[in-house]
């Protein structure tokens, strides 16, 4: 069975240009040949990208299920243009031992997309005792991460470090540090203050990476900080980076798109965790992005329920749904504005997770590779509503928004997981 996706355009050695894409046997046969093919797509214009890639997704499946499915979880990354992504760990049981994560491979199986599993970094996820790294990467683990908690004890976080250093496995740390977070639900800060809401002070974050820092310089280990959020802690990653520490780092898209200042009621679809920032720890992100100090992009996709978060923001759960939303956004808000470069935003959201994760059975619109392919319709606009959503979260701050880069399809191994108008009749 061949494919031919014809009149579409594409980035083919540096240069936006026409582009037809021969797809054959699940992988990438041709470029712009005269061929013809089983079945023919015409993409009028259509950008097509190499899949989207997202290190940092929660499915909730096993556990929460009334939040997530592996099933519902991967048909939003799809409709995200995500082709591939990476799983976290806080379910419940916890696949904190080979035999759990093996199970938890095979239900990922029954998702549409390629889905790459963590294992927790400590038993549980509780900060205590460090899990058996060597049977979990056995089991397929890609990293380890406790993402949802700090690892508050240092010893505990050395520890996993050494160990993981030895399997050249990265460690993704959710850095911070509890105790210096205290009650908070939203950014410490002149917002906090007029909503009368309890604040969240830098420091919890900085210091939890500044003390991992100098454990990851001692131990040798591919440290990867997620979703980072402060200008410090930015500025001390690009330090690291500098004095040959090997640290890599994620941002999410709402700390480059939003900060406090657009919380302005008890609302909490802007609550999350790590929460929104300052504007300038906002316009840090974008220039950490800018100068390489921040390697990738990485939704932090974290859905819940519409009664969980209609609960205001004390009492209702962290997290917005992400997924979907990605990539219009920031195409809209800063390539079709002209701040950075279309292929720029591919290398944080697809070349960059691919390399630093070294990710295997990832296509990367090469000839050869699989077909794990994103179709993004650059031209016209369409608003995001709840509606529209597949996955089972609606909690999300960008609601009513009108974007540009609204996905027509996804192939994964030349496979359509998603396509536009088919999904949503
Ligand atoms: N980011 C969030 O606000 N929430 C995440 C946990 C996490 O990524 O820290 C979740 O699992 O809901
Ligand atoms: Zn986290």
């Amino acid at each position: 069975m061949s494919l031919l996706l014809k009149n579409g355009c594409g980035i083919v050695a540096g240069q936006l240009q026409a582009l037809n894409v021969l797809v054959e046997a699940g992988r990438i046969k041709q470029f712009n040949g005269d061929d013809t093919a089983d079945k023919v797509v015409d993409l009028q214009h259509a950008f097509i990208s190499p899949g989207l890639v997202d290190v940092h997704v929660h499915l909730r499946e096993p556990g929460f299920t009334n939040k997530e499915t592996v099933k519902t979880g991967s048909a939003a990354a799809a409709h995200g243009g995500f082709t591939t992504i990476g799983a976290m760990a806080n379910l419940n049981p916890t696949p904190d031992n080979g035999e759990l994560f093996m199970q938890q491979v095979k239900l990922n199986q029954t998702g549409t997309v390629k889905i790459k599993q963590y294992a927790p970094v400590t038993k549980h996820r509780q900060g205590q005792a460090v899990v058996n790294f060597e049977e979990l990467q056995a089991a397929g683990a890609f990293a380890f991460s406790d993402d949802g908690d700090g690892i508050t004890n240092a010893n505990v976080m050395l520890t996993a470090m050494k160990q993981l250093a030895a399997l050249k496995l990265p460690l993704c740390d959710h850095a911070q540090d509890m105790d210096l977070t205290q009650s908070g639900v939203i950014n410490a800060g002149a917002t906090a203050q007029k909503l009368g809401m309890p604040g969240v002070n830098n420091v919890s974050e900085t210091a939890q990476i500044a003390r991992n820092l100098v454990l990851a310089q001692a131990t040798g280990v591919h440290y990867h900080v997620c979703h980072v959020s402060t200008k410090e802690s930015i500025e001390l990653v690009r330090i690291a980076k500098a004095s040959g520490v090997n640290v890599t780092c994620e941002v999410t898209p709402h700390h480059l798109l939003l900060d406090d200042t657009n919380i302005v009621d008890d609302d909490a679809q802007y609550k999350m965790n790590p929460p929104l920032r300052s504007q300038a720890d906002r316009l840090a992100c974008v220039a950490g992005l800018m100068d390489g100090t921040i390697d990738m992009i990485a939704t932090d996709h974290a859905p819940h329920t519409d009664k969980e978060k209609g609960q205001g923001l004390l009492a209702s759960p962290n997290g917005i749904v992400g997924s979907e939303t990605a990539f219009a956004l920031l195409y809209t808000k800063f390539v079709s504005s002209g701040i950075w470069p279309l292929h720029k935003l591919i290398e944080w959201m697809s070349i960059a997770p691919t390399q630093i994760f070294k990710l295997t059975n990832v296509g990367q619109l090469k000839i050869g590779d699989p077909a794990d392919l994103a179709i993004f319709d650059l031209e016209h606009s369409t608003t995001i509503a709840a509606n529209q959503f597949l996955s089972k979260g609606h909690n999300s701050p960008f609601i009513g928004q009108s974007v540009y880069g609204g996905t027509v399809m996804t192939l994964v191994n030349g496979q359509i997981v998603y396509r536009r108008d088919s999904n949503h009749d």
